[in-house]
């Protein structure tokens, strides 16, 4: 065969693939009424373990891998699983619209932008992007109706919480509707042609700045430019077409604005990946077949023993923390809010319980949300 054959060939069993993929998500989302009906959780590992097995048994006479067949597989349950969440979580919060309203930080081509349209394609079938440029900015967005949700970055694996949100927290009236994580993979970005060795200014955001700061301290002689987001910073290149400026952000976002990756893989961690949250001004019920986190807010006092007294709460009601951080509160030095992250749905019994008694003990507390976990793990296959 001529390589345009093979090559057209080739361009048939993708369709064919992609028309089966589809339809494959189609049986999933009538999977999750069935489910709804049943009242039976959305996430069946038992069933993940035998159909993976299954699957790698067929792929071996095709010589398709055990390795290859579990790494495609993993990416299709993972998706199967969120489309059903999402399904059930629009259908029980009569949140299902055709266009949503989303504020997050910069424009085409940020980490944010990258992550809002990863949570919402499963959720709408037009998003109305509102890039802004700072998160207080995110924020009143959706305070003041000008936006319906927004996606705002909260942790990182390798700069830790991000102060500015958490704070934002604190006095915000709106709630934590859901959560996603999203890899980062930090470029080094320039215009065509752009010589490593003579570059003189590196611009990025403060948060990109400090998740790389190992690789920017071999880079003395070079000036940091902070901007208000990795698009801010491409639209610098492309606008100043200046060779020795450079950008970090990520490959997909600096393609969109004509620049070429110089240097990959610039975060301290290796696996660089951040945790967003979405707000909205109304909180969401989570159905009881997904799992679910519950945000909340506490000012114990300053006795001492108080914030164990706290957490023994919830150890009493069998209940796990996902997440423990402490900011300052405003006006008062010396004080500190707590932010806890459990796995509990609000409407838990358990919950409900804990929170009774943390009212009882502690001088302020709020839940600023209860939400679906996006964390799907892989499911392994065992031996035997
Ligand atoms: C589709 C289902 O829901 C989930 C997704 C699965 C899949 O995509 O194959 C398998 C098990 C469940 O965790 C199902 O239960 O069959």
């Amino acid at each position: 065969m001529e390589l345009d054959e093979i090559r057209h060939a080739i361009s048939d069993t993708d369709q064919q693939l992609l028309g089966l993929l589809a339809k494959r998500r189609q049986l999933a989302l009538a999977v999750a009424d069935a489910k709804l009906a049943q009242n039976k959780p959305i996430r069946d590992q038992k069933r993940e373990q035998e159909l993976l097995v299954s699957l790698i048994s067929q792929g071996k006479p095709l010589g398709l891998d055990a390795q290859y067949v579990t790494r495609l597989y993993h990416v299709i349950i993972e998706d199967s699983v969120l489309q059903q969440q999402a399904k059930i979580q629009g259908q029980l919060n009569g949140t299902d619209s055709p266009a949503v309203r989303v504020a997050f930080l910069g424009g085409q081509g940020s980490y944010s932008y990258w992550a809002t349209q990863k949570y919402f394609t499963r959720r709408a079938e037009r998003i109305i992007e509102q890039g802004c440029d700072s998160f207080n900015e995110i924020v009143q967005a959706v305070e003041t109706g000008h936006a319906d949700y927004a996606v705002l970055p909260i942790e990182n694996t390798s700069s830790g919480s991000i102060n500015e949100v958490y704070d934002l927290l604190q006095h915000t009236r709106l709630s934590i509707v859901g959560e996603l994580t999203h890899p980062i993979a930090h470029c080094l970005l320039g215009l065509p042609g752009t010589d490593l060795s003579k570059i003189r200014q590196v611009c990025a955001h403060p948060q990109v700045i400090a998740q790389c700061s190992q690789y920017l301290q071999g880079l003395s002689q070079v000036k940091i430019e902070y901007c208000d987001s990795s698009s801010d910073a491409f639209t610098r290149i492309k606008q100043q077409q200046d060779p020795t400026v450079v950008a970090i952000g990520g490959e997909e976002g600096g393609q969109l604005y004509g620049l070429q990756v110089l240097t990959r893989d610039l975060a301290n961690q290796k696996d660089n990946v951040s945790r967003f949250i979405v707000v909205a001004r109304k909180p969401v019920t989570v159905a009881k077949a997904i799992p679910a986190k519950t945000t909340f807010i506490m000012y114990t006092g300053q006795q001492p023993g108080a914030l164990v007294d706290a957490l023994l709460v919830l150890k009493q009601h069998g209940i796990s923390m996902a997440k423990l951080e402490s900011r300052p509160i405003n006006g008062n030095p010396w004080e500190e809010m707590f932010y806890v992250d459990v796995f509990a749905n609000l409407s838990d019994y358990a919950m409900t319980r804990a929170l009774e008694e943390l009212n009882k003990i502690t001088k302020f507390i709020k839940v600023l949300g209860c939400y679906p976990s996006e964390d799907i793990e892989p499911t392994q296959v065992t031996a035997g």
